[in-house]
């Protein structure tokens, strides 16, 4: 039997996006047995693993083969590791059972292809010594998938890290980048992640092929830069598969008739200015503070997912999510009482994509992660940027100047952002002329994603040409595992 084998980041919104990449696969060839390499975070499992389970009760076609746990030593845990280090050094510990779960699957199926995470990406190492053809799936826009091909060309350009640097960087498909908005990892080369990065960057040319959840009229410069070889001046590139928008259809942790929906309901049409940070943003009290003051002020409607604030930001993925925020001591004074005609207030996770695709929804104050961008141009809801983490500041800047269909929220250097800020921003997205051709801009993006969806669009073209590909590997060139 033949079947392909995916390696995801454990990251929710990576394994989120690798699943629907797989209902994709399935959906065009379901013949095929399709296994994902699960690794255990010792740091968060919860969202992960009800998620997993319950793909695996919908989906039976998908096998999940958890990889051994590896309890990170104390010291790593209580060092100034960020979160994307430590991520590194459980992905490195995977390698060896990487190998070992290929070759026990191999014995009963003929393995098409490995599809790696973009952070997974050094395991291409594996694929090259069982000759398998390997494949990097990069779950954030093509933008970010440029960078990440380019910042070995930039490692040597540039002497200084980019957080010291002070200029706009020149990256094939991209608009000038300030250089402290590369993705966060990438600000200090004396970063452990930095070289985990450049390694992952490294192993782009090996790769048989990059698959990106984009589609062509929404990054057109990125996608020409990456497929005409710009980003990999020094190698020949592979052939780029852009499948999206591959856009969730299973809610991770919530029904469809939660009750924020049925308050939308009775909301005007595109009134609701909608305010949700992705699985992981969290906010100072402080911050949350400004953000209530600023939208009483904007007298503008809103629903508003709110988390209980954590200190400790390394762990910020496993402990604040699960535990209900105390709304009553968090927010001002008598906010909810006072707001409560115009606003709701919901604690931790609402449908995203539901609550998106509600008429009563006019904009979205998002984090700008890429799973959440592609959700908001689907259902046609211009954003206002304000990026937390990971590669967010980087996809503010092509949001709002490549692709117009977002608002910049503006913060200080410290990265906070004031009440009158929220009021200004939220009132232009919703009530101004620029709030109007950015939601116009949206709305024909909105029916691009659509048209590259079609048949015959660009997208599916792309993805039929990816499984004829994997088919007539294993026809012609007969891959088998080398043994070793
Ligand atoms: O209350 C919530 C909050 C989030 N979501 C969903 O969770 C996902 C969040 O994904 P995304 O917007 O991409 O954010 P992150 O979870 O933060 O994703 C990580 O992965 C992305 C893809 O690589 C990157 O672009 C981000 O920067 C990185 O933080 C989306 O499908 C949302 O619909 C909900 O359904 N309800």
């Amino acid at each position: 039997m033949e079947a392909i084998v995916l390696y995801p980041a454990p990251l929710i919104g990576h394994l989120v996006s690798t699943i629907e990449l797989c209902k994709l696969i399935l959906t065009h060839n379901p013949s095929l047995s399709i296994h994902i390499l699960i690794t255990i975070a010792p740091y968060d499992t919860s969202s992960t693993s009800h998620y997993i389970s319950t793909v695996s009760t919908t989906l039976p076609s998908i096998t999940f083969h958890n990889l051994p746990t590896f309890q990170l030593p104390p010291t790593l845990l209580s060092s100034s590791l960020n979160h994307e280090a430590l991520l590194f050094h459980l992905l490195h510990h995977n390698h060896p059972h990487i190998h070992q779960t290929l070759l026990s699957i191999s014995k009963t199926h003929t393995i098409q292809a490995l599809i790696l995470d973009i952070f997974c990406s050094q395991s291409i190492s594996i694929a090259s010594q069982l000759n398998l053809p390997a494949y990097i799936f990069c779950s954030a826009s093509a933008s970010t998938f440029a960078s990440f091909l380019y910042l070995p060309t930039l490692h040597h350009t540039y002497d200084k890290c980019f957080k010291e640097l002070n200029s706009f960087l020149d990256i094939p498909g991209v608009p000038p980048m300030p250089s402290r908005d590369m993705p966060k990892p990438l600000l200090d080369r004396n970063d452990e992640a930095y070289q985990y990065f450049l390694n992952c960057g490294l192993a782009g040319p090996k790769a048989a092929g990059f698959i990106i959840n984009t589609f062509e009229a929404l990054e057109p410069s990125s996608i020409k830069a990456i497929s005409g070889g710009l980003c990999l001046p020094n190698s020949p590139t592979s052939p780029l598969y852009c499948l999206g928008p591959i856009v969730t259809t299973t809610d991770k942790k919530t029904t469809s008739d939660h009750e924020c929906l049925r308050w939308l309901d009775s909301q005007p049409s595109k009134s609701v200015v909608f305010l949700c940070f992705g699985s992981l943003g969290v906010f100072s009290k402080e911050q949350l503070c400004e953000i209530a003051i600023g939208l009483e002020k904007s007298a503008v409607r809103f629903l508003w997912v709110v988390r209980k604030p954590v200190t400790d930001q390394k762990h910020n993925l496993a402990l604040g999510l699960q535990e209900d925020p105390e709304l009553d001591s968090l927010l001002p004074e008598g906010f909810l009482n006072r707001t409560k005609e115009k606003g709701f207030v919901v604690k931790n996770w609402v449908p995203q994509v539901e609550v998106l695709k509600h008429d009563s929804v006019g904009g979205f104050v998002s984090h700008c992660g890429w799973n959440s961008v592609l959700e908001a141009v689907c259902a046609g809801v211009p954003l206002i940027a304000w990026p937390l983490y990971a590669e967010q500041r980087f996809n503010r800047v092509v949001l709002v100047e490549e692709m117009e269909v977002a608002l910049w929220m503006h913060e200080s250097e410290s990265g906070f952002v004031a009440a009158t800020e929220v009021e200004e921003r939220v009132n232009e997205l919703m009530k101004s002329g620029r709030g109007k051709r950015v939601r116009n801009r949206v709305m024909v993006l909105k029916f691009e994603a659509k048209a590259s969806l079609l048949e015959d669009g660009p997208s599916r073209v792309a993805l039929h040409k990816l499984l004829n590909a994997w088919k007539n590997q294993v026809n012609e060139d007969k891959v088998h595992l080398n043994i070793i």
